[in-house]
């Protein structure tokens, strides 16, 4: 089952709040991917109290997608939501290639200042092309490409990931609606399609180093990011 894209979105004037566009081709949902909570946890952390929940999928099978939560969301409106997906080289060891980390940990600090929040921790490495084939695209970046030149020289699309799985976790986490903290139209109207109410967009802007200057001009100039 497909839904159409809202396109009634309200335009919030706080802020960077941003309205969103809705002209990208999206790809169909698909078919009845549910998701269901399977566990949950306390996690204190350096950015305060904090839940961890873990899912199961409509099989029943555990997923390695989780979400880290702040205060109670279900039923709330507007819960500042950050979809990130993962980037080993970026989230733990610090790497300056991208801007991940520094995402990452403006996110935790966004949603700490407030009464709730989520974070999605999507396992899509690589835009979803997994760890060992992102090694290979940087050993091709230092030839010379750029990431999206690197991933079509593999043989992959530019970007394979596919949001219908965050949108099925936030829907089993009942929230009423969120404010999205990205860059990426994608994500928007990846959870759009997936039946999620996405009030407004917050950009989500890192510092810019000499060693992600490229990375960023790129996901700007060819991946259409609001940079
Ligand atoms: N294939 C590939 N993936 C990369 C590269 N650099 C970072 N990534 C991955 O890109 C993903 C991060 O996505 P980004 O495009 O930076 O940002 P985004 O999450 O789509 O958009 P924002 O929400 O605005 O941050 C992570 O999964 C990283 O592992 C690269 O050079 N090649
Ligand atoms: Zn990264």
């Amino acid at each position: 089952m497909t839904e159409d894209v809202d396109s009634s979105v309200r335009v919030m004037d706080i802020g960077q709040r941003m309205p969103m566009a809705n002209n990208l081709q999206i790809r169909p949902l698909r078919a009845g991917r549910g998701a269901q909570v399977f566990s949950q946890a306390r996690l204190p952390s350096r950015h305060g109290e904090l839940q961890i929940v873990s899912f199961i999928d409509d099989a029943g099978r555990t997923l390695d997608d989780v979400a880290i939560v702040r205060g109670d969301v279900r039923g709330r409106a507007e819960v500042p939501t950050r979809l990130h997906s993962e980037c080993l080289t970026g989230d733990v060891f610090g790497s300056y290639r991208c801007d991940c980390r520094d995402q990452l940990e403006l996110a935790l600090q966004r949603i700490a200042r407030g009464e709730a929040g989520i974070i999605l921790y999507l396992r899509q490495e690589g835009r979803g092309i997994g760890i060992a084939q992102k090694v290979r695209a940087y050993h091709l970046q230092e030839r010379g490409l750029d990431t999206v030149e690197a991933n079509l020289h593999m043989g992959f699309d530019d970007d394979l990931r596919d949001y219908s799985v965050a949108a099925a976790m936030l829907r089993a986490l009942e929230v009423g609606s969120v404010v999205l903290h990205t860059n990426n139209l994608r994500k928007v109207a990846g959870l759009q399609q997936g039946g999620v109410d996405v009030v407004c967009r917050e950009p989500l802007i890192a510092e810019v180093r000499e060693q992600n200057r490229r990375y960023l001009a790129t996901k700007r100039d060819k991946s259409g990011h609001l940079l």
